[in-house]
């Protein structure tokens, strides 16, 4: 394993491990590979949430009256288009009450840069605890954008949540937003000529909505 960066937080566990050899593997086919992304997004969202900031409460049980504590502001769930869609339902599965803001981007062929086609956030980002959804982290480009525009649009706690990532990616994303954390269920050695992830899972926006 290389040395990772204290921001950067591997979910490693049986589970974890199970979803992703689904996820990696070429015979997967779209709806089976929907629904892995899907329940590797729950667990992943789980994990993140433990670093959310809490408050104390006090309610009454049915019994008596207690001190309880709360998640201590409204979430924000970005998933950065296409492929971020399919981590969005998992983490609305666990925090129903979630605000959605969206990010277009897509990786230009030839250049691997990030081209900007959709932004829609809520406005007072400052007010959320915001999780970034992609399933891969490959140069760091798109995500280093949506860090950009988040931090332009006021973004403070943030938190982002992958299925793959790559060294490269996590070096350079991790250099430049040290306050923000990283979480991912693999962390992948390299990139190829196209930088694509090896050994990776492929296109994940191809295998989730299958435009192979
Ligand atoms: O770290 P990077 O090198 O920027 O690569 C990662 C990005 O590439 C993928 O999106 P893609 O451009 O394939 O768009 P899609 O989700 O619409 O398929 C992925 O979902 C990330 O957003
Ligand atoms: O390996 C990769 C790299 C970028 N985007 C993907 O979907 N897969
Ligand atoms: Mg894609």
């Amino acid at each position: 394993m290389p040395e990772v960066p204290e921001n950067f937080h591997l979910v490693d566990g049986p589970l974890t491990r199970h979803k992703l050899a689904i996820l990696r593997d070429e015979r997967t086919p779209t709806p089976i590979f929907r629904q892995a992304m899907r329940e590797l997004a729950l667990i992943m969202v789980a994990e993140a949430t433990r670093e959310m900031p809490t408050r104390k409460a006090t309610i009454r049980t049915p019994l008596a009256e207690t001190e309880v504590q709360e998640i201590s502001a409204p979430v924000c769930l970005v998933p950065v288009l296409r492929a971020g869609i399919g981590m969005l339902d998992g983490a609305l599965a666990l925090l129903p009450t979630a605000t959605v803001g969206f990010m277009g981007l897509f990786r230009d062929e030839a250049t691997a840069k990030p081209v900007e086609y959709y932004v829609n956030l809520p406005r007072d980002l400052a007010e959320y605890l915001v999780l970034v959804l992609d399933p891969m982290l490959a140069t760091g480009g798109s995500l280093s954008a949506t860090l950009g525009k988040l931090r332009e649009e006021g973004a403070r706690w943030i938190s982002c949540i992958h299925a793959v990532a790559a060294v490269p990616g996590v070096e350079r994303v991790s250099r430049e937003y040290p306050d923000v954390r990283f979480y991912a269920a693999a962390l992948d050695p390299e990139l190829n000529e196209d930088a694509f992830i090896v050994p990776g899972l492929g296109d994940a926006g191809d295998r989730l909505y299958g435009t192979l």
